[in-house]
């Protein structure tokens, strides 16, 4: 295991609760935004597009939002990639009911042409070859993930871990499948090729396999007295980059 700093998912939620408080005052949607703006960047960092082949550059970035916040932040991932040039393709197959919030994002992807997929899309595999994929993000789980995996993640989950040595997954805050504490537990679980740890690296991330893994911080929000209380510093992000490589 390496030396890095984590919170555990415990504070991690109350981090969470604390910027979401009365005292601090954020608003979901604005720290949704800022996490999704922060893994958009962490693709483009990963897959510049930059002297890449026109047919490169017309490859999909394959979007799988879940149910709960990490699929939020991939809805607003999926928007950023758009501006940035890139070609992303939303699969959303169970929608929030939590709040008109989440509808709204959807709403702003077809704004921008993003094309997301119909819930009960039976073909989304289709979307998913070496040849037209440039990678998956999977925004399906995150920190408050339990298993046993329900359907109808996991079927889609089972399918993703037969593609993943052939296409790169970037998995937001924490692997779909992993327990956020104690890493890969329990099956299915995704073997991401990027991680984009959001504020701070939970415990999980120290499982990763450094070699296979790349991994960012992403989720620039709090000031340095703020993560020294709950006993981190802050990590040395460069001019306005939203994302650091650890
Ligand atoms: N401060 C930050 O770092 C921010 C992080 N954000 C992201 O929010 C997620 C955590 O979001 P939350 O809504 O609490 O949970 P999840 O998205 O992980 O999942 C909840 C969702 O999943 C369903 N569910 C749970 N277990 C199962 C299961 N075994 N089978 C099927 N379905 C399951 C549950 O019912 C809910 O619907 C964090 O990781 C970040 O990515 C925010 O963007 C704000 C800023
Ligand atoms: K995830």
């Amino acid at each position: 295991m390496s030396a890095l700093k984590v919170v555990s998912s415990k504070l991690a939620a109350e981090i969470d609760k604390e910027l979401m408080g009365p005292q601090i005052g954020f608003t979901l949607q604005q720290l949704m935004e800022l996490a999704g703006f922060s893994v958009a960047q962490a693709v483009c960092r990963q897959f510049p597009l930059k002297d890449k082949t026109e047919a490169e550059k017309g490859k999909h970035v394959f979007v799988i939002a879940g149910p709960g916040n990490n699929g939020g932040d991939g809805l607003v991932c999926a928007r950023h990639l758009k501006l940035f040039g890139y070609n992303p393709i939303v699969y959303y197959p169970k929608r929030s009911e939590r709040t008109e919030f989440y509808k709204q994002l959807v709403h702003q992807l077809n704004f921008f042409k993003v094309p997301v997929l119909s819930q009960d899309e039976e073909n989304w595999l289709e979307y998913l070859k070496p040849e037209k994929t440039l990678c998956i993000v999977d925004a399906i789980f995150g920190f408050s993930y339990k298993p046993p995996m329900r359907e109808p993640f996991r079927s889609i989950v089972e399918e993703l871990c037969k593609l993943q040595d052939r296409i790169p997954i970037v998995s937001v805050d924490v692997p779909t499948g992993w327990d956020v504490d104690k890493g890969p537990i329990s099956q299915p679980a995704i073997n991401p090729a990027v991680l984009v740890s959001l504020t701070v690296p939970k415990p999980c991330s120290t499982y990763i396999r450094e070699k296979h893994t790349a991994h960012y911080v992403g989720g620039r929000f709090i000031p340095r007295d703020f993560a020294n209380k709950y006993g981190f510093e802050p990590f040395g992000y460069e001019s306005t980059d939203q994302i650091l490589k650890l």
